[in-house]
């Protein structure tokens, strides 16, 4: 049988935690002893904030309901800061108090970690949405944690350059965010992640002092490298207040291939030879199966623009010269026509088309919601193992599950696996993990790619990583944040709290 690597003491631990109990419940943690809010608490944050502690349950419930609506907080206090000055005044507050604090971007997160468990105080990036600085010579762009992506890649485009990354909630989603869970998307692949584009942050520590490694340079082998720390952290170390990052030059020439293969093993040998023969243009290599395709088609009336096929990819090229772009793609199309890789495909070179064919891979999220309730994992694999899991899934679950669908970045060997049922559904659940955990451990897989683990996932945290990983994590965590007041109950495992 499969079982994950880690040592047989940790895991009688993970199992014998669970046995017997659903995983909804499993993952349901205890309220840890801090502190509760009291009437001079809401009038210190008032005086501070003035008009911006927000009490008003209306406002107060979008901010307690994670994107998917599956995780409720019951917080009775959001904080809305303009500036870094201020989170570290709240913060030291709430150290000083025992008040525990959920830090809040766009909300958009699908692990559980952007909302409060219990009555963690919310505190909101939402107005500290100022560019600072961007540099046209270098590329580097300084602004404030709360700025939505897409706003900035607005401003950007303007000046001529780009978001690093690039994703489908990009509407909402806040820088601060996307770094605090280290977001990949659908650009790494070209650019890379925010581990080398993410060149400085200013972080407020939990006690308040304020951290202020933002950066112009390229190069800094000053010391340890203390930005890494809270990049993918998901605000259990510190609240960013504001990033720098490397933005490329907006490429001249985009051009979307959206095309059908009929099974997963040509896929990947299209991708071995976009690889090879569109090179440094190749900017995305994304995938999704058949089934994504029937959701997209039955929830959101979207049209699929080819022959039916069991696979589909969206193969973007982003480079400098039209005609040297175009002339390498149509090569690249004829090679893998002419072989049957691909079995029929369309290409798109004008603004409102590529974005139609881009959002038949960006909406399948929104497709999904739906569908009914949706199990989701975020996987990371070998690439040649992809799809094996959505197969072995399929024929593990039988007709216990409404649609196994399979999708995402295959430029970066992540599976996104997402499973819907009518409602919630327990013994679906029990049958879909520890399954999933094992097979990917088994292979040395990871079992959050780029969504992180929030409080969904973080007790499989030991299905991939040694427990003296875990441990020390434990104690950075411990040095940074003595009493644990910064996201309680995401990230890391709860025998560590
Ligand atoms: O909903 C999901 O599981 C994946 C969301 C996102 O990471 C994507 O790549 O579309
Ligand atoms: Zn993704």
């Amino acid at each position: 049988p499969l079982r994950p690597r880690r040592t047989t003491l940790l895991l009688y631990h993970l199992r014998g935690r669970g046995r017997g109990v659903h995983s909804g419940a499993r993952n349901t943690p205890a309220r840890l002893p801090f502190s509760h809010i009291i009437e001079e608490d809401v009038a210190f944050f008032t005086r501070l904030l003035a008009g911006r502690a927000v009490t008003d349950p209306d406002v107060l419930a979008a901010c307690n309901t994670d994107w998917l609506k599956s995780v409720q907080g019951k917080s009775e206090l959001l904080l809305r800061p303009q500036t870094t000055e201020e989170v570290s005044q709240i913060l030291r507050y709430c150290n000083e108090r025992n008040l525990a604090v959920s830090p809040q971007g766009g909300n958009t997160g699908l692990v559980g970690g952007s909302v409060p468990v219990f009555d963690e105080i919310i505190l909101s990036t939402a107005l500290m949405n100022k560019v600072l600085t961007f540099n046209t010579v270098s590329g580097i762009l300084t602004c404030q944690a709360g700025c939505v992506l897409e706003s900035l890649s607005q401003y950007l485009e303007e000046l001529d350059f780009i978001m690093p990354l690039d994703l489908g909630a990009k509407g909402s989603c806040h820088i601060g965010g996307n770094v605090a869970t280290n977001a990949g998307g659908l650009r790494l692949l070209r650019y890379g992640s925010l581990r080398g584009t993410v060149l400085g942050l200013e972080v407020v520590l939990a006690d308040g002092r304020v951290l202020n490694c933002l950066s112009d340079l390229r190069k800094d082998n000053t010391g340890y490298d203390l930005k890494q720390l809270f990049i993918g952290s998901e605000g259990t170390l510190g609240v960013i207040t504001a990033v720098s990052i490397l933005c490329p030059r907006k490429p001249k020439s985009v051009n979307v291939a959206f095309l059908g293969c009929l099974t997963f093993q040509n896929l990947l040998e299209t991708f071995q030879c976009s690889r090879g023969m569109l090179g440094e243009i190749l900017s995305a290599f994304e995938f999704l199966d058949a089934a994504c395709m029937k959701l997209l088609e039955r929830h959101l009336q979207l049209t699929n623009p080819i022959t039916e096929s069991p696979f589909y990819i969206v193969i973007e090229t982003a480079g400098s010269n039209a005609t040297h772009d175009e002339e390498k793609l149509h090569k690249f199309l004829e090679e893998v026509m002419t072989s049957s890789l691909v079995t029929d495909g369309t290409v798109a070179t004008e603004e409102t088309k590529i974005k139609a064919l881009w959002s038949l891979r960006e909406r399948i999220t929104e497709a999904l919601t739906h569908d009914g309730f949706t199990y989701k994992y975020d996987i990371s694999l070998p690439v040649e193992k992809i799809y094996q899991l959505v197969n072995d899934m399929r024929d593990h679950l039988g007709n216990k599950a409404k649609n196994v669908v399979g999708y995402g970045h295959v430029g970066d060997g992540n599976l996104h696996l997402n499973i819907t049922s009518p409602s919630k559904d327990p013994s679906l659940l029990a049958a879909i993990e520890p399954y999933v955990y094992e097979w990917t451990s088994s292979v040395q897989g990871s079992i959050s790619a780029e969504h992180g683990l929030g409080l969904k996932k973080r007790n499989y945290i030991y299905y991939s990583k040694p427990s003296e990983a875990v441990a020390l994590m434990g104690n950075i965590k411990a040095i940074l944040d003595p009493r644990g007041i910064l996201n309680p109950y995401k990230t890391l495992p709860d025998d560590l709290h």
